[in-house]
């Protein structure tokens, strides 16, 4: 199996439950809810994306061609593998269309605990330490349990209402980046205020103004 990835670099994770711990975003090339082309946008599946997926230019990017010589591209931008608990966070595009169990062994011998981000429309491979499933409107979710649920908000097609029996550990509401960022965001507190079994996400990095 050969891994594309877009791109690969250390930062801070900026949303859910893990917000604010170090970690390796291991970013997988491509996505089945859209081609990643501007000009495909407004007739995907997912049209809200707010990331680059396309192609394995990015910072960090490449081919690998075994797991083991992509955990070991991962492992050299962890800062040191003696201190802390390494974190990865392979996410996309869709992450589950490449990252297998020989890519997650791979990993956990090079001392990562390893999550994924995911749209939630593929099965997920054993081994995974946390699972954040991520539903978009119309899209099936196949995968239905995990660690945290984290619905970008809102999505008129896909009311939290959905999701909530699911059996995930956490329930976060995120509102959608774009131009109305300002009134998702207002609407996202307010569901969560009516509903506490929601929490916000809010995406930290942004503000921050890191990757
Ligand atoms: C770029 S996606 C990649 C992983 C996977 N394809 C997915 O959708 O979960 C990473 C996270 O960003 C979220 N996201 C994408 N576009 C967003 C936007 N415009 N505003 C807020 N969150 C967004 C996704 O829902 C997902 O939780
Ligand atoms: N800092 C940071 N945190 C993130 N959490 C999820 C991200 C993603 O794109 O999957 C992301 C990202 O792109 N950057
Ligand atoms: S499913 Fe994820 S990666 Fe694919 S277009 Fe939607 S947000 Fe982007
Ligand atoms: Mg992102």
């Amino acid at each position: 199996m050969t891994y594309a990835v877009k791109e690969c670099f250390y930062t801070l994770q900026g949303e859910g439950a893990q917000a604010g711990r170090a970690a390796v975003f291991l970013r997988f090339a491509g996505c089945n809810l859209w081609s990643g082309r501007e000009q495909d946008r407004a007739q995907a599946v997912c049209n809200f994306c707010d990331t680059d997926f396309v192609g394995t230019d990015g910072e960090g990017g490449g081919k690998f061609a075994t797991a083991e010589l992509l955990a070991a591209h991962v492992a050299a931008r962890w800062p040191d593998l003696q201190q802390g608990r390494p974190y990865v966070v392979c996410t996309g595009g869709e992450p589950l269309l490449q990252l297998d169990e020989p890519a997650i062994q791979a990993l956990h011998a090079q001392g990562f605990e390893v999550a994924v981000e995911t749209n939630g429309t593929q099965p997920a491979p054993a081994g995974l330490d946390w699972i954040c499933v991520s539903p978009k409107a119309d899209a099936e979710v196949v995968l239905t349990q995990g660690h945290e649920l984290k619905l970008v908000y809102p999505q008129p097609l896909a009311p939290p209402e959905r999701f909530a029996s699911l059996a995930f550990e956490h329930f976060f509401l995120q509102p959608m980046d774009g131009v109305f960022k300002t009134q998702n965001t207002r609407a996202a507190i307010d569901y969560c205020l009516q509903h506490p079994q929601w929490r916000l996400s809010l995406q930290q990095h942004k503000v921050l103004g890191i990757p």
